[in-house]
C-alpha cells in the first residue's frame, strides 16, 4: 500500500524541533536559498538537522557546482560527510543530468530539483533521479498549471517502470522513482499534488501546519471540551479507570 512521504522544507532548526516532534515526517529538505538564509556552517546545518531528526531519516541539500565534474565531486563528498541517508538535489540542467547518469551508476543517492515540465522528470528518472522535485508554486505563478506537470510525468512514470534487475543494472541498487512536490503556498496544492500521483511531498513550515488544520475541529474539541468540564471538571480519563 503506498504511504506518503511528507518532508519539511526548511533549515530552520526550531521550526524542524517543532513539526518533527507532532507530524510522522520521512525528513528535511534545503535549497541554497534556504540554507542561506541560516547564514551559519553548511556541515553544521546538516549535522544539527540529522541530530534532530534522527539518522535514520532523509536529509537533501543541494549540489552548487556549475559542470557535471563539479557536482559529481560534491556529491561524492557530501555521503562521504553525511552517510547513506543524505540525497544530493541536482538540477535538471544539462550539466546536472549529465552528472546525475554518472553517479546514479555508483548507486548515489540523487534528488533532482528546479523541475518545471514532465519531461524534466522523465528525463531524470531516466538519468538515475530517485525524487524528482517539480516547483507547483512557482508554475502556477508563471500561468502554468503545477498539478498537471505531476499528472502527466506520473503516467509517464507508470507506463516505463522498470524491474528490480533492470535498476540494479543500471543504477546499482533497487529503488522506486518517486514525484517530490516541492514549492507550495496552500494546502489544496498539497492535496492535488499528492492525489495526482506525487508519493512524496515537501512542505515550509508555514503550510505544513495548515495541512490538517481546520476551525471546526478546533470548534469540536473545544465543545467537547467544555461539556467534559461540567461534569467531570479536571478529570483525565486517567483519573476515572
Ligand atoms: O527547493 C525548492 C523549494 O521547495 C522551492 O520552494 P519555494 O518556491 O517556496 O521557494
Amino acid at each position: 500500500m503506498m504511504r506518503v512521504q511528507y518532508f519539511i522544507d526548511t533549515a530552520n532548526l526550531e521550526s524542524i524541533k517543532k513539526i518533527s516532534d507532532i507530524f510522522p515526517i520521512t525528513g528535511v529538505t534545503t535549497n541554497p536559498t534556504i540554507i542561506a538564509k541560516e547564514k551559519r556552517d553548511f556541515k553544521e546545518i546538516i549535522n544539527d538537522i540529522f541530530d534532530i531528526i534522527g539518522k535514520d531519516k532523509i536529509v537533501h541539500a543541494q549540489a552548487v557546482g556549475s559542470t557535471a565534474e563539479i557536482i559529481v565531486k560534491e556529491v561524492q563528498l557530501l555521503r562521504d560527510t553525511f552517510g547513506e541517508n543524505f540525497y544530493t538535489k541536482i538540477p535538471v540542467t544539462p550539466e546536472g543530468i549529465k552528472a546525475m547518469k554518472i553517479l546514479s551508476k555508483d548507486g548515489h543517492k540523487i534528488t533532482a530539483t528546479g523541475i518545471l515540465s514532465p519531461q524534466q522528470i522523465i528525463m531524470a528518472a531516466e538519468a538515475g533521479a530517485e525524487y524528482m522535485a517539480p516547483y507547483i508554486n512557482r508554475s502556477d505563478n508563471i500561468g502554468e498549471n503545477g498539478i498537471e506537470i505531476v499528472k502527466d510525468a506520473y503516467k509517464i512514470l507508470e507506463m516505463t517502470k522498470k524491474t528490480d534487475e533492470e535498476k540494479l543494472a543500471r543504477y546499482k541498487r533497487i529503488f522506486e522513482p518517486k514525484i517530490l512536490g516541492a514549492s507550495f503556498k496552500n494546502v489544496r496544492q498539497v492535496h492535488e499534488t499528492i492525489l495526482a500521483g506525487s508519493k512524496s511531498v515537501t512542505v515550509a513550515p508555514d503550510v505544513f501546519e495548515k495541512l490538517i488544520y481546520h476551525p471546526y475541529t478546533d470548534w469540536s474539541m473545544d465543545t467537547f471540551n467544555s461539556d467534559w468540564e461540567k461534569v467531570y471538571g479536571e478529570k483525565t480519563l486517567l483519573d476515572l479507570l
